[in-house]
């Protein structure tokens, strides 16, 4: 079976490589601005594959991004519905929403393929995801598969792997638990290490599915539009008023009201802490509800040929639509006038102009660097007080041969040894995926790759030297797969073929996210979601999507933004429809209810 093309991409780690000198096409088959051959992988169904029956259509070919890098197609004098500044999942979702609407969109993306965090690059015969490999929103049921759906609207369609086991955890005393596909398995094997909070188990996750059930219900788009968020009370009065119920509550505080062994409550916080980088009681309810069902509903599904053929896919989509994405376009400035954002200037000083500027880049980013800092909208002042970011990420990219895994590993880990109270510590959780467990394409025969991550500051890289940096990254990183190799595969270490090891600046450096960070987390225990921001800043035509909106981190997070973002942009460009009596009314109430949190 063919799969499609690959472009081979590097994704330098900091200090081997200099972002100015860099050529990202080197290895590639480019020749001049085309691609004039692509490499094409035939594939070993793996024994656990059973594919859910979607077809893949494509995985893009980037010759047409190369082609508006030649300045061709893309008309930098005239206006256009919408500039969206980054191409992650958040911003493609929006674009590419809006573009099906019949708005004309323009992305700019300030690195040489689209994905952000959630891209990809290629060495040695090995094609790694950048970022994470669990994939919720995936599914082809429900109104929650919001991947799916996105790559739908756009004529896309991925094959996808099924994955048995979501996560599989390695915790302190010896607490071994799968989180099974079936949610009945993982509730029979979550209650056999619980025997005596069997009743609290059901309840605590039936109050998930509670959350889940409504989610599902509703048609989803933007809660800051008045006409849609009304309608839904009005068809599902029941379930809107069980998620405004849940809205400012936490995950950790209704997991107490149900369950009191101690191991078990550090359980449900690892479970949260691996979808918002803290433990339950700062865990909104709604995204606990979302993620620790939808995996049991939909199922965690992997795409064919990795992660990366996501955002591929979703820019391909955008520009049979008729709109564009200029790669190597780093913004430095949103434009203002007259208090409006109306454009962007990239660093080679050219202006684009549009109607509305859609950024994709942090909340810190966007008003700290591409808006000067002085002017920090009222909104934005209360926002970073009520979210900090979340560490960066150390990440080990390593090939290694497959003998070294025993049969029926699962693809996705997470271990923490000996010591509850080091879950959220720097260095203290380890992440690990194999994504070719279930896609052996993604690495030559006989190697597996494994992707380990683990939070690291920014702060304990800065200012070193760069023979100390290297030094640093490879004790560090030795350390990290040597608790791997005792705790789950012994002769880890010997086995390793490949090894790259990126840092939080590496973070920084690539995904242009300020400190690295992974995403916002609260400052203290937060009131649920009601103080994330939705996709409206407090300037007028400027609107921020990703995971420093509602309702967050996350591919399905930042997927659910772009949708929300889309919807309001549309009806403030007249491609939905309005209400501007009712807009003010319920902007000043959502406004409002931030000051809550
Ligand atoms: N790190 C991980 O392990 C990982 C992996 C996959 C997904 N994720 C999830 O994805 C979420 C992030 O998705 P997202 O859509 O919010 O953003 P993202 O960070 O993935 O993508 C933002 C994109 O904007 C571009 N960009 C930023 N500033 C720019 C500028 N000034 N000019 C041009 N381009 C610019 C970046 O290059 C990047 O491609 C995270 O919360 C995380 O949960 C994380
Ligand atoms: C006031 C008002 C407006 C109100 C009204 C009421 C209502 C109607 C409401 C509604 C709401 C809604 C719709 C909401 C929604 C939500 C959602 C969709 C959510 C979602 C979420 C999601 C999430 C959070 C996700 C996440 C995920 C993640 C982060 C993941 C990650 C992963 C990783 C890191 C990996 C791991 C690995 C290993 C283990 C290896």
């Amino acid at each position: 079976m063919s799969l499609g093309c690959y472009q081979t991409v590097l994704f330098p780690t900091e200090g081997k490589s200099d972002f100015s000198s860099w050529n990202p096409l080197k290895n590639s088959q480019l020749k001049g601005n085309k691609i004039s051959g692509v490499k094409f992988s035939n594939f070993q169904v793996s024994q656990r594959r059973k594919c859910i029956p979607m077809k893949l259509k494509s995985l893009l070919s980037v010759d047409s991004a190369v082609e508006i890098e030649g300045k061709e197609g893309v008309n930098t004098g005239s206006k256009y519905d919408a500039i969206v500044i980054g191409s992650g999942i958040g911003g493609l979702v929006a674009a590419t929403q809006l573009a099906v609407k019949g708005a004309k969109v323009l992305v700019l993306e300030k690195y040489v393929i689209p994905g952000g965090s959630s891209g990809y690059y290629q060495r040695d015969g090995y094609t790694f995801d950048v970022g994470s490999s669990v994939m919720f929103g995936f599914s082809d049921k429900g109104n929650l598969n919001l991947i799916t759906q996105a790559l739908a609207a756009v004529g896309r369609e991925m094959e996808v792997i099924p994955d048995p086991t979501t996560v599989h955890f390695h915790l302190p005393n010896n607490l071994s638990v799968q989180v099974h596909r079936e949610y009945s398995e993982f509730i029979n094997e979550l209650t056999s290490k619980f025997p005596h909070e069997k009743e609290g188990i059901l309840k605590f996750y039936g109050e998930c599915w509670k959350i889940f059930n409504a989610l599902n219900s509703l048609q989803l788009k933007s809660l800051e539009e008045p006409i849609y968020l009304f309608g839904q009370f009005f068809q599902k009065p029941l379930e809107c008023l069980t998620l405004a119920y849940y809205l400012p509550q936490n995950a950790g505080d209704i997991a107490r009201k149900y369950v009191k062994d101690p191991d078990l409550l550090s359980f449900i916080d690892a479970e949260c802490f691996i979808v918002s980088t803290v433990n339950a009681l700062r865990t909104p309810m709604i995204n606990a509800g979302m993620v620790l069902c939808d995996r049991h509903f939909g199922g965690i599904n992997y795409p064919v040929g990795g992660v990366g053929g996501i955002a591929k896919s979703l820019a391909e989509g955008l520009i049979d639509q008729g709109s564009e994405i200029l790669y190597k376009a780093n913004v430095t400035n949103i434009i203002i006038d007259r208090g409006k954002a109306v454009g962007v200037k990239i660093s080679d000083g050219r202006e684009f102009f549009a109607q509305t500027i859609i950024s994709n880049a942090t909340r810190w980013d966007t008003f700290g660097k591409l808006l000067k800092a002085e002017n920090l909208p009222k909104e934005e002042e209360n926002f970073q007080k009520v979210y900090v970011k979340a560490p960066s990420f150390l990440s080990i990219h390593m090939g290694v041969k497959a003998d070294v895994l025993p049969p029926d590993t699962d693809c996705h880990h997470f271990v923490l040894e000996d010591d509850w109270t080091r879950l959220e510590e720097p260095y203290g959780s380890i992440f690990l995926s194999i994504p070719t467990v279930l896609d052996s394409s993604l690495a030559p025969k006989g190697r597996h790759i494994l992707h380990i991550f683990t939070t690291s500051p920014l702060e304990d890289w800065e200012g070193l030297p760069p023979k100390d940096y290297e030094a640093k990254k490879e004790l560090i990183a030795d350390e990290i797969i040597g608790r791997l190799e005792k705790k789950l595969f012994p002769g880890l270490k010997s086995s390793i073929v490949f090894k790259e090891v990126g840092t939080p600046k590496t973070h920084r450096r690539y995904l242009a996210r300020d400190m690295g960070t992974y995403g916002p987390m609260p400052r203290q225990i937060p009131k649920g979601l009601l103080g994330m921001p939705f996709n409206t800043t407090g300037i007028s035509g400027l609107y921020c999507v990703g995971d420093s909106c509602f309702p967050g981190q996350g591919v399905i997070a930042v997927a659910f933004s772009g949708v929300m973002c889309a919807h309001r942009v549309a009806a403030d460009i007249g491609l939905e429809k309005k209400s501007p009596i009712l807009d003010a009314a319920l902007l000043g109430l959502l406004g409002w209810l931030r000051t809550l949190a």
